[in-house]
């Protein structure tokens, strides 16, 4: 394949880089101050997700400070809830708040137009970040994965155990199929406008895969996404796309056959060399552990180049094992940029 001129997109493609390109997983927010100075100024979180001058100007952040080789659009996984029409609000130091859906409910109903007018300011925002980008950044677009978006649904916001969410999968699977088919409609609808508005690469957040048994994982994480990959393809034939099933241990390499993404995100439990030998045909991204970013120290530095060096000759995109917690030093994070591409200590 010839050069982009995009490192981070020729590897998802395949193409390993000398130097890998890296990206964070929650790159922009509050552990940077500039974060913090313009969302105290927006309102609510979905006030900011929802204001595109303000999101694109969060996106670019972390691109402008650290000079990453990826853009995530800012924005939020539940985002696709709050487009099928689910109330959803953020409250400080307690996370997402949504009402609690419940088996014999009724379920959400995917409407393409009032899904597409809820959603148009995220498309908006992927426009403008497009046009600012410097041409060596890919922007890259997201969704949540169908399973932890219903997560999310139906435990009516974060959990430890996600027993609701199970006992329903488990005890009336056919009528969960029926709104995780709902997810799937409108995760496709939602990432193909991303695509449109001038996403170059897409990355499926399953931050809660790693809790489903493996049978109940191929129904409610692999099948989804293999899914909407195939969706994806024949609308947009070529656009990287990266699985992250989080905590998925070894079925890690059924996912990666199975859904047929271009690249798989590596959750910081997973050995290196073991993914390689495994899903030989992908390219792979991560997966240092957040909390390195928090010490900062010489032992960072070593764990950054240990797995660098891991991973020499494959397509690989240097990433974290999860996101960047909130205490994360901002120089830490460029300290780490600085060890991989060889350029400090
Ligand atoms: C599970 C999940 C969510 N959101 C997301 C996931 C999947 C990744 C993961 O597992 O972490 C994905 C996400 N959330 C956010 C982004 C933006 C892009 C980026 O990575 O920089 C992305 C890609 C911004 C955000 N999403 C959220 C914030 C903090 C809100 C604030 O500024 O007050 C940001 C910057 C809020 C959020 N959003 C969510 C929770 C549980 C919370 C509360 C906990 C927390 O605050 O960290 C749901």
């Amino acid at each position: 394949m010839k050069s982009t001129g995009k490192p981070l997109y020729d590897a998802l493609k395949g193409v390993a880089q000398a130097t890998p390109p890296i990206w964070f997983m929650r790159q922009a927010g509050r552990y940077l101050p500039e974060y913090r100075q313009l969302r105290a100024k927006a309102g609510s979180f979905m006030q900011l997700c929802l204001d595109p001058e303000k999101a694109a100007t969060v996106t670019l952040q972390p691109i402008d400070r650290f000079g990453m080789d990826g853009a995530i659009l800012f924005s939020d996984i539940l985002i696709v809830p709050y487009g099928l029409g689910t109330d959803v609000s953020f409250r400080e130091g307690e996370g997402p708040v949504l009402p609690k859906l419940r088996p014999g409910d009724g379920l959400p109903v995917f409407d393409p137009a009032a899904f597409a007018e809820r959603t148009a300011p995220i498309m908006e925002t992927v426009r403008l970040v497009a046009g600012r980008m410097p041409g060596s950044t890919t922007l890259i677009g997201f969704a949540g994965a169908p399973w932890t978006v219903a997560t999310y649904m139906v435990e009516g916001g974060s959990s430890r155990d996600f027993s609701a969410t199970k006992r329903w999968a488990y005890g009336h699977p056919g009528e969960f199929q029926t709104l995780i088919d709902r997810i799937v409609e409108a995760t496709i609808a939602y990432l193909r406008a991303q695509l449109d508005a001038g996403a170059e690469a897409l990355q499926l957040f399953d931050s809660w895969a790693g809790v489903l048994p493996p049978e109940a994982f191929r129904r409610w994480s692999i099948e989804p996404a293999a899914r909407i990959v195939e969706a994806l393809r024949q609308s947009h034939p070529g656009v990287p796309l990266i699985g992250f099933p989080r905590g998925a241990g070894a079925s890690i390499v059924d996912y990666a056959e199975a859904t047929g993404v271009d690249a798989v995100s590596l959750d910081t439990a997973v050995p290196l060399a073991w993914a390689r030998h495994w899903m030989p045909g992908v390219c792979l991204q991560g997966n240092l552990d957040p909390q390195w970013l928090v010490v900062g120290d010489d032992g960072m530095a070593a764990e950054v180049e240990r797995i660098r060096d891991a991973m020499t000759g494959a397509p690989f995109v240097f990433n974290l094992g999860h996101g960047i917690v909130p205490e994360t030093p901002p120089e830490h994070v460029g300290r780490a940029v600085a060890v991989l591409r060889g350029e400090g200590v």
